[in-house]
């Protein structure tokens, strides 16, 4: 936990949805006058597409057929402690960017399945923004729940978060559905021991949760649409929350739990507005006073 450099850590599975909840964070930051550095999970894989490629047969050669992205030993999650730690004690670090493709190979002047140079953080900033995959990993090595002061998860039921993924490998990277089908099949021992224990480790979960048929995710034609979906909000602690707000405020909402609220689909940016900004503010002004 950092008082003067705080950090928010912002964790989901492939295609969950963490790009789209950093858009929603980007506005309150823009709104609020705060400057933050960002930084994308996918910059700590630890081998560059190729190597990855290579590194996957040596492994199902050697009779591991488990490993995958979501794996630790696939990424840098030692590195990315220290990059948490550095930057909570000094408002200093470094990151770097996986190019996925075309687009961003234009952006960032790298070919598709490279990284970037690592990269200082630029200064003065107000706080650190993760996004990724493993923003939450406590294990034997690591402990990135402990360094971070927000935690929030990004978890829709599986067979929508495979929609989502299918989707947007299909559409924005050019993968078959077949291709992304047999990645998902690759990560689930992954997924399991390295993705879910995070989310008993965050602040704050979004569930989106559909309510039209998605019981074959492999051939749906869209995904399901704000409208057409739920989003069950956990909060780990409820003490301090004033839920009669958010449910007076956020139309169709209604507590589900003691912890948990439920709000309509298309609410989904309302509703992290009206939790998060002063959360933000409060993380900002205690740094400010720090
Ligand atoms: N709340 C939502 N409502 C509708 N569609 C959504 C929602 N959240 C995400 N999506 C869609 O799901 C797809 C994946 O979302 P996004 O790119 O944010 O995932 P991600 O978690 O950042 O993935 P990765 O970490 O692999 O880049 C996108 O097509 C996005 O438009
Ligand atoms: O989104 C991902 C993990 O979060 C990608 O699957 C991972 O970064 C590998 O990317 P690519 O298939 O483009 O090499």
């Amino acid at each position: 936990m950092s008082k003067k450099h705080p950090i928010i850590s912002v964790t989901g599975s492939s295609g969950a949805g963490t790009s789209t909840v950093k858009h929603t964070f980007d506005q309150i930051f823009r709104r609020e006058g705060i400057k933050a550095v960002s930084i994308e999970g996918d910059a700590f894989h630890r081998f560059n597409r190729a190597e990855m490629k290579a590194e996957l047969q040596k492994r199902y050669d050697a009779g591991d057929p488990t490993f995958s992205h979501f794996s630790y030993e696939a990424n840098e999650l030692g590195e990315l402690e220290r990059v948490f730690r550095e930057y909570g004690e000094t408002g200093k670090g470094r990151t770097r960017h996986y190019v996925h493709d075309d687009k961003e190979a234009e952006r960032y002047g790298v070919p598709p399945g490279e990284f970037t140079e690592w990269a200082e953080f630029a200064n003065d900033s107000d706080l650190l923004f993760y996004e990724g995959l493993h923003g939450a990993v406590a294990n034997d090595e690591v402990n990135l729940p402990k360094l971070a002061d927000l935690k929030i998860g990004v978890v829709p039921v599986i067979n929508l978060e495979w929609i989502q993924k299918i989707h947007r490998d299909r559409d924005s990277r050019g993968y078959s559905t077949e291709a992304v089908t047999d990645v998902i099949l690759r990560r689930m021992h992954a997924y399991v021991h390295c993705i879910t224990p995070q989310f008993t480790e965050t602040d704050v979960n979004f569930q989106r949760v559909p309510v039209v048929d998605t019981s074959n995710p492999f051939i749906a034609r869209w995904i399901p649409t704000p409208d057409e979906s739920l989003v069950v909000i956990r909060f780990k602690n409820p003490r301090g929350i004033d839920f009669s707000y958010l449910t007076s405020m956020i139309g169709g909402s209604w507590m589900s739990r003691a912890n948990s609220i439920v709000i309509p689909g298309g609410k989904m940016d309302l509703a992290m507005q009206l939790i998060f900004t002063p959360m933000v503010e409060r993380l900002v002004h205690e740094a400010r006073r720090a």
